[in-house]
């Protein structure tokens, strides 16, 4: 039986250099920030014996060193999200990174569509992204060649474009348990992603049109999901950038309490009150609007975080002092009880259980102190933070930036503009749209997205097309497309004047195979 030629001194011994090496990579300049809750032994005691590098390691450095030269100067990187090679060939002229978006995924990319609910085969966004870098690197491959067709006077006149734009890529909520956030992050790596990004969304809970918020996990366990991530990627030894994205902006709800750390925002019934489940079921019972009875039972129940709870019994000197006993630290519920007992003389009622809704969840009370707390808490797992908006409120905005760069200072950020953003709702001048990318970016927002344009603009374009072409047949095609894309400068490529769709890349091929030179 063939046996690994090497002793077992030899194993130690390569085993030890191998812990070294890792050690050493994590004081490296890029990695100094990271804090891994794991030894280097234990990522060395996970690898396989067949150490490899990959692209994706160049497309993060690529990202990395392109987001701290907009900090430096101020300005950010403007991008949308595709999931077609063709229209990432286009975004490239004036883009420098690319974004695969998983609710763009999830309704062109998968067998059976849907919303962005994250409910589509994980590996779904990986693969797109493979497919999306394989299409950068043979537009780059197809270029080269044929810019090395010409002369040194030739190609100084021609357009040429950096199509290798490092992909960013959604990772949403992991995909369920530890292994699958593990199994994600392998094929993201493998895939050639600058970078992705995991989310403290629960799986499967998202409502889009009952009003109801989202719903996200404990922090522990938001904590436990982006070890998972950065552990494969130290396995790998990749560059791979990993950013931790805060949902809890537009969130209602908690899966469970069993961390402290959220303690001070979840809210229960501040009066003694039927459950929220029994009235809702007894609403539905009675064919009545199980909307309307939760609206009347957050209302008659008194629904509070236990804070809020203290503050409507106790009297302005009580209530100052149950927040002086509370101090800054971390106090879970009971606690919280004693210092009341303490501090407040009337009694505080208040029971979380009372408000869980059908699927067990808590009533959460978000905050920009909540989201701030959460992304200082995972940003030694992270490279970058996104604190996801579902509404633009520039208070808010400034408030999370500012707030944690008063704390980690160099701190970058994503920020995406959802396609449904309705800004004079939100108070904005067209002025302050205007600046509001310029104005996040002094704030260290340096990666700016519209994630879904594929799923509004692209529509547009589409719809103004199949109108015309339906209607004026070729004659049109000539006169409003053909004609003006041949004109254009920069060529919108495709056909004409360039080698866009290949021709001379395959001759070249074959020219060098039957070895025969032009
Ligand atoms: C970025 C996002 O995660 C996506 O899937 O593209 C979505 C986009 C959107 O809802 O417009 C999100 O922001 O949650």
């Amino acid at each position: 039986m063939p046996r690994v030629a090497r002793s077992v001194d030899e194993e130690e011994e390569a085993f030890n250099a191998c812990i070294q090496r890792i050690e050493e990579w994590w004081r490296s300049p890029k990695q100094a920030h990271l804090k891994r809750p794991y030894t280097a032994a234990r990522v060395a005691g996970l690898r396989s014996n067949l150490e490899q590098k990959y692209a994706s390691s160049d497309m993060a450095e690529k990202l990395w060193k392109q987001m701290h030269e907009h900090d430096a100067k101020g300005t950010h990187e403007m991008t949308f999200g595709t999931t077609d090679p063709i229209i990432a060939s286009q975004i490239a002229k004036y883009s420098q990174t690319l974004y695969v978006s998983g609710s763009l995924c999830n309704s062109s990319e998968t067998y059976e569509p849907g919303a962005d609910h994250a409910d589509y085969p994980w590996d779904t966004v990986p693969k797109v992204v493979e497919k999306l870098f394989r299409g950068q690197q043979w537009q780059d491959q197809r270029q080269r060649h044929y810019r090395m067709l010409h002369s040194k006077e030739e190609r100084a006149k021609m357009d040429e474009w950096d199509y290798l734009t490092p992909i960013i890529a959604d990772g949403d909520m992991g995909f369920g348990g530890l292994t699958s956030t593990v199994k994600l992050t392998k094929l993201f790596v493998e895939s050639g992603v600058a970078m992705f990004h995991l989310d403290d969304l629960a799986i499967g809970c998202k409502k889009f049109t009952t009003g109801e918020g989202r719903t996200v996990i404990p922090l522990s366990e938001y904590e436990d999901r982006l070890i998972a991530a950065r552990l494969q990627i130290d396995i790998m030894g990749a560059e791979t950038l990993l950013c931790g994205r805060c949902d809890i902006d537009d969130s209602e709800y908690i899966t469970n309490v069993t961390d402290p750390r959220d303690h001070e925002y979840i809210q229960g019934a501040t009066v003694p009150i039927e459950s929220l489940e029994k009235v809702l079921r007894a609403a539905s019972a009675a064919g009545k609007s199980v909307l309307s009875a939760r609206k009347q039972w957050i209302s008659d129940s008194g629904l509070s975080t236990f804070d809020e709870a203290v503050q409507k019994v106790a009297n302005e000197t009580e209530f100052a002092a149950y927040k002086a006993k509370l101090g800054e630290q971390t106090v879970p519920i009971e606690q919280r009880r004693v210092i009341a007992e303490a501090t407040v003389s009337k009694p505080v009622f208040f029971d979380w259980d009372l408000a869980r809704i059908r699927g067990g969840q808590y009533f959460y009370k978000t905050c920009v102190k909540a989201m701030i707390e959460r992304a200082v808490a995972v940003a030694p797992l992270t490279d970058v933070t996104w604190g996801r908006m579902d509404a633009p409120k520039w208070e808010k905005i400034e408030k999370f930036h500012q707030g944690m760069r008063a704390i980690i200072p160099d701190r970058l950020f994503l920020f995406g503009y959802t396609g449904q953003y309705d800004y004079a709702k939100a108070g904005f001048t067209e002025e302050m749209v205007k600046n509001m990318g310029v104005e996040m970016a002094k704030m260290g927002v340096v990666w700016q997205v519209q994630p879904v344009w594929a799923a509004q603009g692209m529509n547009m374009v589409v719809d103004e097309f199949a109108k015309m072409w339906a209607e004026e047949g070729i004659a049109a095609y000539v006169e409003k497309v053909q004609k003006p894309a041949l004109a254009m400068s920069p060529n919108p490529d495709g056909f004409g004047k360039t080698s866009y769709r290949g021709a001379h890349f395959a001759d070249g091929l074959y020219d060098a195979i039957v070895s025969r030179d032009y």
